[in-house]
Parts: C-alpha cells; sequence; structure tokens
C-alpha cells in the first residue's frame, strides 16, 4: 500500500520548500497548488463555471484564468471563495487520485495551502503541518514576491489559524530557525518508507 502523505502550512510557512526536500529524497510531490491552477485553465466545465460567475475577462487573451482579478475577487469575498473552491476541488480530486494510480513508490506527499480547510486531509493517510511565526512568514513572503503586508495578511485571515490546524496534523514542524529540518524530514522519510 502507498501511504499518502499531506503537507500543508499557511502562506509563507515554507511548505514548498519542505516539499523540495522530499521530493530529493524520492518522493513523488503533488502540488494541489499548482495542478488547480492548471486545471482552472485547461477544463472546459471549470472555465465555463468560472465564466459564468465571473463574466468571459476572468480569461486572458492567452486562455490562461487572470490570476490577480481573481485573487482579488475572490479574497475579498468569502462567498465566491467559498463557490471558487467548490468548482476546482472536486476536480483537483479527482486527478489527484489518478495521478495516485500513477506513481510507484513506498509514499507520496500532497502539498496543498489549505488542506485541513478544504478537508482534503481526509484523503491522507498522515498530516504534516509546518509552521513559522506569524511576522517571519509575512517577511518571507514579502521578500519573495511584489505583494504588500496588507494582502498577505487578508490571505492569512482566509486560513485556518495554527492551532486549529495543529489539532489534525499528525506531526508538526517548527521551520522557525530554531530548530534544524534535515533531519527531521530524513527520520520521517525512513518512518514512511516502512510504513511507519
Ligand atoms: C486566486 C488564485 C488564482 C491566486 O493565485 P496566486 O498565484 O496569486 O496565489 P497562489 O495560488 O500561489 O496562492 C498563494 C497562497 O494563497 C493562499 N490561497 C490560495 N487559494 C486559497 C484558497 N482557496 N483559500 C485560502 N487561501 C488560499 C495560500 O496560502 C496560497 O499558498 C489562486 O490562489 C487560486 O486559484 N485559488 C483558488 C483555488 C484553490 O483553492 N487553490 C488551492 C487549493 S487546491
Ligand atoms: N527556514 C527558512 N528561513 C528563511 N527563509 C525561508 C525558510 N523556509 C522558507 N523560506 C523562504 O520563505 C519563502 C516562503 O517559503 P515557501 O515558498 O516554501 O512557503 P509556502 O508555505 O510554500 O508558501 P505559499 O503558501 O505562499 O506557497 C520562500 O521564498 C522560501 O525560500
Amino acid at each position: 500500500m502507498m501511504l499518502k502523505i499531506g503537507i500543508t502550512g499557511g502562506i509563507g510557512s515554507g511548505k514548498s520548500t519542505i516539499c523540495h526536500f522530499f521530493r530529493l529524497l524520492g518522493a513523488p510531490i503533488f502540488e494541489a497548488d499548482l495542478e488547480a491552477k492548471k486545471i482552472m485553465n485547461q477544463s472546459p466545465v471549470i472555465r465555463s463555471n468560472m465564466q459564468m460567475l465571473f463574466g468571459k475577462d476572468i480569461y486572458l487573451a492567452n486562455q490562461t484564468i487572470d490570476r490577480k482579478k481573481l485573487a482579488g475577487l475572490i479574497f475579498n469575498s468569502p462567498p465566491l471563495l467559498e463557490k471558487v473552491n467548490s468548482i476546482i476541488h472536486p476536480e483537483v480530486r479527482k486527478y489527484f487520485f489518478e495521478w495516485c494510480e500513477k506513481q510507484k513508490a513506498p509514499y507520496i506527499v500532497h502539498e496543498a495551502a489549505i488542506l485541513f480547510e478544504s478537508g482534503f486531509y481526509r484523503m491522507m493517510d498522515q498530516t504534516i503541518l509546518v509552521t513559522a511565526p506569524l511576522e517571519e512568514r509575512i517577511k518571507r513572503v514579502m521578500a519573495r514576491e511584489n505583494t504588500n503586508e496588507e494582502d498577505i495578511r487578508n490571505r492569512i485571515s482566509k486560513q485556518w489559524p495554527d492551532e486549529e490546524k495543529m489539532k489534525l496534523a499528525t506531526y508538526i514542524l517548527n521551520n522557525n530557525n530554531e530548530e534544524l529540518i534535515l533531519p527531521q524530514l530524513i527520520e520521517l522519510d525512513i518512518k514512511f518508507k516502512t510504513h511507519g
């Protein structure tokens, strides 16, 4: 049986960085946020639903979704965010199971920003929550991309607080520059490879 490991953490916590190490250790990684974006551009069903909701202009001339516009709309309207989630998540879920069928490894990693909020965690055997102090996360995201503090705090407010996620996580990794992460990942890798 192939073990399914879910990795999550709020914006800027460092989950992509940690997944990069799991990839080096040989684990196939399903990047849900990336796959969601691809599916939004490729699925005709999602395209027509999104255009019905937001108008034709939600897709750019090159047929890709206008991410900036969409982010501005959904992160400022909880009902719209919920609607978009309900359009995209079932397709991502379907694609995830198809993808799993093709993997040949003792375990796979499913990386998602909203693993718990979306309920996707129920499809996993075990979950890892990546945490870091809020101020540190904001600093990292501001250094990574051209965005402002207000927008980052707004996105954080749309995600569950770490205390809630901690209650559901199998493992918690503190990516706070105070503990060495790599030895913890190697230990987990060995555990997962032996189905522990
Ligand atoms: C609105 C979109 C196009 C903005 O794209 P953009 O490149 O600016 O941001 P990106 O996708 O890299 O997300 C950055 C961060 O925003 C947060 N975020 C993204 N989607 C969501 C969501 N549905 N709910 C709460 N937070 C979210 C996460 O912390 C994420 O890491 C994109 O986030 C999106 O399509 N979201 C809805 C689909 C979805 O639910 N994706 C994630 C789970 S499968
Ligand atoms: N321990 C660390 N110390 C300093 N910078 C870090 C650390 N971990 C990650 N970073 C940097 O912080 C930024 C955010 O990390 P990463 O992209 O992995 O976060 P994420 O949780 O995947 O965020 P998002 O939800 O936005 O996708 C990146 O630029 C990354 O290089």
